[in-house]
């Protein structure tokens, strides 16, 4: 559904107000000599002070590079920047992307069934919302319940990828039953271009009890369109096509009706364009609206293999986690306003400390590809050197996010944040309920998230030097109550709202993505037999792939 979506407000960016330029004598007068070490041993009300509420998650902020002099003038620029007024664009569904003139509504897919706006326009856009839910929802069921089916492949990239696959993985323990036993399905991600991908995966799968999930808003990503072709081939292979193998022979007007009847059953489609779906030769099509961001989908059709895989009742339980963090997130004065905190510590980290990375440590194999869903949220979102009034940015915009799941990432990449000379804040998430393990497993992998914690804010002295760590080093603990469907959606919103926020302070659009487009255009170039640029290498290393 297209609606017609009203202009987002103008507010200031960031670095055009007074508050910035006090910030700037505040960081030059005491900020950037903060020693976190000694503020957590001199003031023993900093945990609690610094400690912040959300639905389903609580943070420590204690062991960040803030005072309460810092703090007050982020929130100073929060407000300046008129932040409250940029929440309730987003809720409103105002043109939020500007370049694309579309609102960024992905609040309202997850209203409860009870909501009403009291507005025309947005409750037209909840009622169709809700019955292209209730239709993919429905399907899901279905799914579950037939037998015949074992293994459900989700093919899309980017949003229509990471966010259903992060969510599966964390909410395994909800998936029902062993497939083996036709008893639950076994859900698939496949989105690489390279053929490896999905080959790989369709050794394992048989042709005639795997259902394929098309994800793409645009049904146009070059990488969802191969991998859809290559496993149409594959199932009218399997089903005794002896045709041609190029894939204009398998659209659907080319077939005999009992395989185009084939490709209708195995094949469909979550999608905004149906049109397009259908070409494909699928007739099974959910589609949601074109106010959905890509990174921002898996609350639509898009998260149709998360139900699948853990059902409706269990889908609706993520999208209430999402719009508790919602809820929290409108109407939570900024200074205990859990996204907005983390959104203002990127900004005091990233412009003023001059901090490039951020790591996330999700002390969760559940989460363990957390860190790859958000590096596509932040990085995507805001990514940016212009503004949304098209002027060069002055100032750095999203961090690099990376990071790797704890403890892993304990013996790998710890050792630089310990002791390299570049500072890392680092995110830890950990879980205090456990899951499949014991509570012996549970206690020591708790430790490690806060010794690791600790580590990084004492440091060590005594000893030879090659054993000091210099200490001091920021961090910030979230903690999960427990990996479930509401508080895995509490911690995706979480950080789509964080996202949003620091895209608003530094005066960006976070809802479209230039970048990738020019790759992909390029790409559509060289593949067509077009030159790669003249004068660089591109034509050089062109020769050896040929
Ligand atoms: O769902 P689509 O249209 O296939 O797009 C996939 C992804 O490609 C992008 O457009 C660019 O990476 C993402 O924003 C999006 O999630």
């Amino acid at each position: 559904m297209t609606v017609q979506a009203s202009p987002p407000p103008l507010t200031p960016r960031c670095d055009q107000t007074a508050v910035w330029h006090a910030l700037q004598q505040h960081f030059q007068r005491s900020g950037q000599h903060f020693d976190v070490r000694q503020a957590l041993r001199s003031d023993a009300g900093r945990f609690a002070r610094m400690a912040l509420q959300a639905p389903g998650i609580r943070a420590d902020f204690s062991r960040n590079w803030l005072d309460e002099a810092t703090s007050g003038l982020l929130n100073d620029l929060a407000h300046a920047c008129a932040l409250p007024a940029s929440i309730e664009a987003l809720f409103a569904g105002a043109a939020l992307n500007t370049t694309e003139q579309r609102a960024a509504w992905h609040v309202l897919l997850r209203c409860p069934e009870d909501f009403h706006s009291g507005d025309a326009a947005t409750d037209a856009a909840l009622a169709e919302t809700r019955a292209a839910q209730q239709a993919f929802l429905q399907f899901a069921e279905q799914v579950r319940a037939d037998a015949s089916i074992t293994d459900v492949v989700n093919i899309g990239i980017g949003g229509s990828d990471l966010g259903p696959a992060v969510v599966v993985q964390a909410l395994e323990a909800f998936r029902d039953g062993d497939s083996r036993k036709g008893q639950g399905k076994r859900v698939h991600f496949v989105s690489n271009m390279d053929g490896d991908d999905l080959g790989l995966k369709l050794r394992e799968l048989d042709p005639a009890r795997t259902l394929f999930l098309l994800a793409s808003k645009s049904f146009g990503t070059a990488e969802t369109v191969v991998n859809a072709q290559a496993a149409r081939a594959w199932v009218l292979q399997a089903h005794g096509w002896t045709g041609a193998a190029d894939a204009a022979s398998h659209l659907p007007e080319r077939l005999p009706e009992p395989l185009r009847q084939l490709i209708a059953r195995r094949f469909v489609a979550m999608t905004s364009n149906g049109q397009a779906a259908q070409a494909f030769g699928v007739q099974t099509i959910f589609p949601f609206s074109d106010w959905v961001g890509g990174r921002f989908s898996l609350w639509s059709s898009i998260g149709l293999s998360i139900a699948i895989a853990v059902g409706s009742a269990h889908f609706r339980a993520l999208l209430a986690g999402a719009h508790a963090m919602d809820l929290h997130f409108r109407h939570t004065p900024l200074a205990r306003n859990l996204p907005v905190q983390l959104a203002l510590l990127d900004v005091w980290y990233r412009n003023f400390h001059g901090l490039a990375t951020r790591c996330i440590a999700p002390y969760s194999h559940g989460l363990r590809r957390l860190p790859a869903y958000l590096q596509q949220l932040e990085m995507e979102s805001n990514g940016k050197g212009c503004d949304s009034a098209g002027q060069p940015l002055p100032i750095a915009t999203a961090p690099v996010v990376w990071g790797e799941a704890g403890t892993n990432g304990q013996h790998a990449f710890f050792q630089l944040i310990h002791q390299g000379p570049q500072i890392i804040p680092v995110e830890f998430i950990v879980v205090r309920e456990r899951g499949l393990g014991s509570d012996a497993q549970h206690r020591a992998l708790l430790a490690n998230a806060v010794a690791q914690a600790q580590a990084l804010t004492e440091g060590r002295s005594d000893g030879p030097p090659y054993t000091h760590c210099p200490g001091g080093r920021p961090s910030t603990m979230l903690v999960l109550d427990r990996l479930d469907p509401a508080s895995v959606g509490a911690l995706i919103a979480l950080y789509e709202h964080r996202t949003f926020v620091a895209g608003r302070l530094w005066g960006i659009n976070s809802f479209d993505q230039w970048g990738v487009e020019l790759g992909k255009m390029l790409a559509r170039h060289i593949l067509e037999g077009g030159a790669p640029s003249k004068g660089g290498e591109g034509e050089g290393v062109m020769a050896w792939l040929r």
